[in-house]
């Protein structure tokens, strides 16, 4: 099972994420981020690509679509809280939506 992340691989993954978009949740050991397409199918299409690979790492976001928005939030239920998993599925989101 993946490891909660500790304070070193935390503060090194997260201050990337965080220049990116990502930022912490309030009272969840989780990080969000609010990704803007120019257009439903354009967001439809980028939550296919990442479902592929999340279902390849057996890792699933929190989602939710409105028109040509996603709102995720990823953490780790299995670990209860922020993991490896969690830091390469948002860098593949981020490389998905470039
Ligand atoms: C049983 C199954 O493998 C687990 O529930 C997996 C599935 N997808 C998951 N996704 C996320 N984000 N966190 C998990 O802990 C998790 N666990």
């Amino acid at each position: 099972m993946a490891e909660k992340l500790n304070d070193i691989t935390r503060k090194e993954a997260l201050d990337g994420l965080i220049k990116s978009g990502w930022s912490p949740v309030d009272g969840r050991d989780a990080i969000q981020k609010q990704f803007k397409f120019k257009s439903f199918v354009r967001a439809f299409g980028w939550m296919s690509s990442v479902a592929i690979i999340a279902e390849k790492m057996n890792h699933h976001p929190e989602w939710s679509n409105v028109y040509a928005t996603v709102n995720v939030v990823l953490t780790t239920h299995d670990a209860g809280g922020l993991t490896d998993l969690d830091v390469t599925l948002a860098r593949k989101m981020d490389a998905l939506a470039q």
